[in-house]
């Protein structure tokens, strides 16, 4: 079984030296390669956060806040990244958080498409968001053997979110995670300036209009009325969920059910007994509310809460060793967002693997030098750094 951090060994004697200027090789040269490569809007949408993006920034300072400590005369010539969810084996622990409208990062505007062949030729978990350009049914049809999941935005309209569910099982995702923290969008200051949102709107819908349930709605056929149709997906996107609705979301599947946005303890334990199969610590990479805490650092308390109950993470991960800290503190698996949709900007489905390939690379050569040949040994290995730490004694 290779290794991830075989890519180095590539790149140095492999006589892949040309792939090094094609594609950067870490987070700061791929956002500013990113930042020519995009339209103005599309860069506003895709790199901006609520506010004065604080709390987007300290998503990623805040893993300065902890640091893994070296075990030496381990000799981890051999390392399993290999993760188990939910009884299913996923080849790594990381894997692409959902990026509504996706497909306008793409050159050829395809871009739920070809991150799903990068994600499957990865083998990296996808999560599909349910605002893609092209549909779930087609998206699925490039999947490898890696489970893919479905991400819903709960529609107002509870049959409509019960079909978006069912064809999701029916074509083959194996997981549903539901996200709560974005019923209505948060104050986007990049956004509002660049105006590009209402556009961005009509680019996404594909899981909509495609939709049995949701055409019924419409008066007159999508094709012949796209206004209108946009308009009812106005009306019926966003529900603000609350307790008494989890009853009914655990109805909807017997798919692991996953709750996306929780990042207080209370409601990770409140969650899990209502009935969810995971938790998924996020802040949205800072894009819905500002002010708040880095989401790594609420990390530990809702690990903590959740028990034996996975927790995926996401929000600022811009690295190796960011995924592996996150590991460390607890995490069952680990998302990135900006970076990969940065990747399928500069270089389409071959800069998804790109900046996949070198953020697994970095995270298996971590474990490597740092005496941790599977996930479990890194379990606890990360403590707060200096001035707050005790380091061991
Ligand atoms: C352009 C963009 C669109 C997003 N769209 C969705 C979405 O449709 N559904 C969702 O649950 N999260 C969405 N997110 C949030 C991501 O799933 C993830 O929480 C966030 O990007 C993680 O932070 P990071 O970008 O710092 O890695 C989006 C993020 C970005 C950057
Ligand atoms: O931009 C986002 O983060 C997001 O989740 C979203 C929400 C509504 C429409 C498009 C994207």
């Amino acid at each position: 079984m290779p290794h991830f951090g075989d890519f180095q060994n590539e790149i140095y004697f492999g006589g892949l030296h040309g792939h090094i200027p094609k594609f950067p090789m870490c987070y700061r040269d791929l956002e500013a390669r990113a930042a020519q490569a995009m339209a103005p809007g599309v860069l506003s949408y895709v790199a901006g956060g609520c506010g004065d993006e604080r709390t987007q920034d300290l998503n990623a300072e805040a893993f300065n806040h902890w640091g893994v400590i070296p075990r030496m005369f381990v000799g981890a010539v051999k390392r399993d990244l290999s993760v188990n969810l939910f009884g299913m084996q996923l080849p790594s622990p990381l894997f692409l958080a959902p990026v509504g409208v996706i497909g306008i990062c793409d050159q050829d505007g395809h871009g739920d498409i070809a991150t799903a062949k990068a994600a499957a030729q990865s083998k990296v978990t996808m999560v599909s968001s349910t605002l893609m350009q092209d549909p779930m049914e087609r998206v699925a049809q490039e999947f490898g053997d890696t489970p893919n999941f479905f991400q819903l935005y709960t529609p107002t309209n509870r049959d409509l979110a019960a079909s978006l569910v069912s064809r999701a099982e029916a074509a083959g995702y194996k997981a549903i995670v539901v996200t709560l923290d974005t019923w209505v969008t948060g104050w986007r200051p990049r956004d509002l300036t660049t105006s590009n949102f209402p556009q961005l709107r009509g680019l996404c819908l594909a899981n909509y209009f495609s939709d049995p349930v949701f055409r019924k709605l419409l008066a007159r056929p999508v094709e012949e009325d796209p206004v209108a149709a946009v308009q009812m997906f106005g009306r019926v996107f966003g529900n603000p969920l609350t307790w008494e609705d989890l009853p009914w979301l655990r109805s909807l599947t017997k798919l692991p059910l996953i709750f996306k946005g929780i990042c207080h303890p209370d409601d990770a334990r409140r969650a899990i007994d209502g009935g969810a199969d995971g938790i998924y610590c996020s802040n949205h990479g800072g894009r819905q509310a500002n002010g708040g805490i880095a989401a790594i650092d609420m990390l530990p308390a809702v690990v903590k809460a959740s028990g034996n109950t996975p927790v995926l993470f996401d929000s600022g991960v811009r690295s190796g060793s960011d995924v592996a800290k996150a590991l460390a503190l607890g995490a069952a698996a680990v998302g990135i967002g900006r970076p990969y949709a940065y990747g399928l900007a500069i270089g389409g489905a071959a800069g998804v693997s790109h900046v996949i390939r070198c953020i697994l690379a970095e995270a298996d050569l971590l474990m490597a030098v740092n005496g941790f040949p599977t996930i479990a040994d890194l379990r606890g290995a990360a403590i707060p750094a200096p001035p707050w730490s005790r380091v061991p004694t």
